[in-house]
């Protein structure tokens, strides 16, 4: 059968970030052309095959059938602020014109004191009325967690969230006996072989939901709803055009109690449409869209992968998925 969508044609982009984040200081990745639009390809450089797999299933997704109808126009959008100091810090939150933010801790062994200060900073910025949370990545033992999470929630002046404190869904359910803040998970969903099994095992209050590693909208869409857990939808570091996904994902859940960490393409020195499309969010909000925005040639140019080893790199790991995805089982 022949294919609808020409890979040879996908570009390759590798745009700088403005602040190292998660280890990463260039973000790199495809972008896609089918009918229906642009999907963006992006899985990190150490994902293996099975894990990257899901990524291409949610940009073909988004390039060959589009998303289901959302149910809101607009959703509220948490700043983030990386591990940086307190003092840029506050400038970030309060010029973010967000209601929430996500603090990043726990980026490295005995940051407990720069943690508290990073919060208390935030919380100066955002006043009573703003929500603030963190994210430890995984970083504490149960033990460790038990410790610093209340200290954070004073400094913080009360914490909405702590996004996941430890690693294994074991140790999430432990903490969340023990302490009075909410945990929510993230890692222990998108990067699991079975994202149900937080719910069951009353791991965590809150899902974290990434539209790509999930494989796109509809899959993404089963798990919120098999998992019965108040959902935020979370970006993967992306341009405009896999921002999009996620916010055609947090506009069709049937219910949305708290701001989506979608406010990331600030992170991106570059994105690869144009200002008037570029998802930047506007008095905390980003608006759902029907349809992926299409990159502008002039931007496609500017950040494709100049570096050869790296866009065959992107190009030969686009090629075995899609053979591997067109093989028999
Ligand atoms: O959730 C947000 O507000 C921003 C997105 C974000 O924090 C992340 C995006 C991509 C990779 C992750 O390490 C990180 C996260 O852990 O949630
Ligand atoms: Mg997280």
């Amino acid at each position: 059968m022949k294919t609808m969508i020409d890979f040879h044609e996908a570009r390759t982009f590798a745009i700088p970030m403005t602040t190292r984040f998660r280890g990463v200081d260039v973000r790199e990745g495809m972008l896609i052309e089918g009918p229906a639009g642009w999907g963006e390809f992006c899985p990190f450089p150490e994902y293996d095959d099975p894990e990257a797999a899901s990524w291409l299933t949610a940009a073909l997704e988004a390039c060959t059938v589009g998303w289901p109808d959302p149910v809101r126009g607009r959703v509220p959008i948490n700043a983030i602020v990386p591990a940086v100091s307190p003092e840029r810090a506050h400038e970030i939150a309060s010029s973010s014109g967000c209601r929430t933010v996500k603090v990043k801790v726990a980026d490295h062994a005995d940051s407990l004191p720069e943690d508290i200060e990073r919060l208390a900073a935030v919380r100066d910025a955002l006043g009573p009325s703003g929500a603030v949370r963190c994210d430890a990545n995984g970083a504490w033992d149960t033990d460790t967690a038990i410790t610093a999470i209340p200290r954070l929630d004073s400094a913080a002046g009360g914490l909405e969230y702590v996004e996941q404190p430890c690693r294994t869904v074991e140790e999430l359910a432990a903490v969340r006996r023990r302490v009075d803040v909410r945990i929510a998970a993230d890692e222990s969903i998108r990067r699991a072989a079975d994202p149900l099994r937080v719910a069951l095992a009353e791991a965590a209050d809150v899902a974290v939901l990434k539209c790509a590693p999930l494989g796109g909208v509809r899959r993404a869409l089963r798990v919120a709803e098999a998992c019965g857990l108040p959902c935020v939808v979370s970006s993967a570091l992306e341009t405009s055009v896999g921002l999009a996904a996620g916010l055609a994902l947090a506009g069709a859940l049937p219910t949305l109690d708290f701001a989506c960490g979608l406010g990331t393409l600030s992170l991106l020195a570059g994105d690869v449409v144009g200002p008037a499309r570029s998802l930047l969010p506007v008095d905390g909000y980003l608006p759902v869209a029907p349809v992926p925005p299409t990159p502008e040639p002039s931007l496609l140019d500017r950040y494709d992968n100049a570096d050869p080893e790296r866009a065959r790199w992107w190009r030969d790991r686009l090629t075995r998925l899609v053979e591997q995805g067109r093989s028999p089982e």
